[in-house]
């Protein structure tokens, strides 16, 4: 692996936790307490750690972690309701004394290399700025909402709702994280992470950076169908007193849920909290949530990028998942960073729109690069949309929209974990 000159890429371990926390606190101008120390320890991922070390007096004190980042293991649901193996990055971190001399640079391509060998198809971040990382052919494949719910919304009824039950629970990761595991393996949008390693569990149940400091320790809303767990919220309610009177705020972070009747016993029970006067949750997707409410706007739900993708393995990428409409074409791909991407691909979906791909020398009917393909993938992007903005070329008329009918998906893209 080639590193910048003066450092070289490491693998490191959790012995040298204080150094990696000081890289990140440095990186992204944070204290870290004691607590946040303990829940570093528990949540990162240790064992896959890597960073980038100084080899050279002149760059700095020879040893030294000047870069940091690691990667959760999980698996990623496809369009049709298949999954792949994905790597979440995350804690991506470069000292500021040894900023934009190519360590960012090489501890990717190292990630890339390293996921490859692992058989992980995608590798997926949430972006501290995008800017960050489209140079690296990530590109953003969900949108992300958040939305105040306020107090009881009165949601729309849904049937078969009233019959689950829910109960609320101080959260446990040892406890929880199997019911949490549970809702994820069921729910079917493509971007969600249905099976994920224990260190994305762990950062649930963590607040390293004590971002909830002064709300209560974080409480669990479970909902149970006749399958077992079919939805839950991680929240933390805050009491305000204002001169009107109490003005709680709770705050969920994360929730889920298998289908629209457990979305809303979820919801009516974690909205209807005494003393609160606002309920702030995030939204992927097409969520039934919104639809539930009756004034939409008085939740004022913003808009930002969610999850963002860079596919690693293009044949695993395009094969498994299902097609909305039948589809025969010949995509080139080109891949500045991954070789074994670029190429043409002959991408056939037979009538039950499973699909096969192969590699040809064929003349292609539609062309673009991997960033193109990575926010179209899990359907949230349209091919036509892409081609509006340049990003997409077709050999002859009408490719474009064809290909992009098969790809599109039926339920909108989201990712309800961050990490
Ligand atoms: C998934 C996550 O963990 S997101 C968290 C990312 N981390 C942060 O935001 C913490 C604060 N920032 C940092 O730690 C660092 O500045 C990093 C990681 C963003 C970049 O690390 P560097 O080692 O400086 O990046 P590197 O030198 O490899 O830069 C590669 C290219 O990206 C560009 N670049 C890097 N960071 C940025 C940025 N924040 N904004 C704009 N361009 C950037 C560089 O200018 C360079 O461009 P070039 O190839 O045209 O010369």
């Amino acid at each position: 692996m080639t590193s910048p000159e003066g450092y070289s890429v490491v693998s490191f371990d959790e012995s040298r936790a204080d150094e990696m926390i000081s890289v990140f606190s440095w990186g992204f101008a944070q204290r870290v307490d004691a607590d946040g120390r303990e829940d570093f320890r528990r949540m990162f991922p240790w064992h896959r750690a890597r960073g980038i070390e100084v080899t050279d007096a002149s760059r700095g004190r020879v040893g030294e972690l000047a870069g940091v980042r690691s990667s959760h293991p999980m698996e990623l649901r496809t369009p049709g309701g298949g999954a792949l193996p994905a790597a979440g990055l995350t804690w991506v971190n470069v000292h500021p004394n040894h900023r934009r001399r190519g360590i960012l640079s090489a501890m990717l391509r190292d990630h890339f290399a390293r996921a490859r060998a692992r058989g992980e198809a995608f590798s997926v971040l949430f972006a501290s700025e995008p800017v960050i990382y489209t140079r690296f052919g990530y590109s953003c494949a969900t949108v992300q909402r958040s939305a105040d719910l306020r107090r009881s919304p009165r949601l729309r009824e849904v049937p078969g709702s009233e019959g689950l039950s829910v109960r609320l629970e101080t959260a446990d990761r040892h406890v929880h994280g199997a019911v949490i595991r549970a809702v994820q393996a069921r729910m079917s949008r493509p971007g969600t992470p249905v099976s994920v390693g224990d260190t994305v569990i762990e950062e649930v149940f963590s607040d390293p950076l004590g971002q909830f400091s002064g709300a209560e320790p974080a409480r669990i809303a479970i909902v149970e169908d006749a399958d077992g767990p079919a939805a839950y919220a991680v929240f933390r309610r805050t009491l305000h007193w204002k001169d009107t009177g109490a003005a709680g705020e709770v705050v969920v972070q994360p929730w889920g849920a298998v289908d629209a009747a457990a979305t809303h016993r979820l919801f009516s029970a974690v909205t209807n909290l005494d003393l609160m006067t606002s309920c702030q949750v995030a939204l992927g997707g097409d969520d039934v949530l919104p639809g539930l409410l009756p004034d939409v706007r008085a939740a004022g739900v913003k808009h930002r990028d969610g999850l963002w993708l860079r596919i690693l393995d293009v044949e695993a990428a395009l094969g498994a998942r299902t097609y909305s409409a039948p589809i025969d074409a010949v995509i080139e791909v080109t891949d500045a960073l991954i070789p074994t991407n670029a190429g043409r691909w002959h991408l056939r979906a037979n009538a039950d729109y499973t699909p096969t791909v192969e590699r040809t020398d064929a003349p292609y009917d539609i062309r673009l690069d991997i960033s193109a393909l990575g926010e179209a993938i899990l359907g949230g992007r349209s091919l036509t949309s892409l081609a509006d903005g340049g990003r997409v070329e077709e050999s002859s008329a009408g490719q474009v929209l064809r290909a992009s009918r098969a790809l599109v998906s039926d339920q909108a893209p989201g990712c309800n974990l961050a990490f």
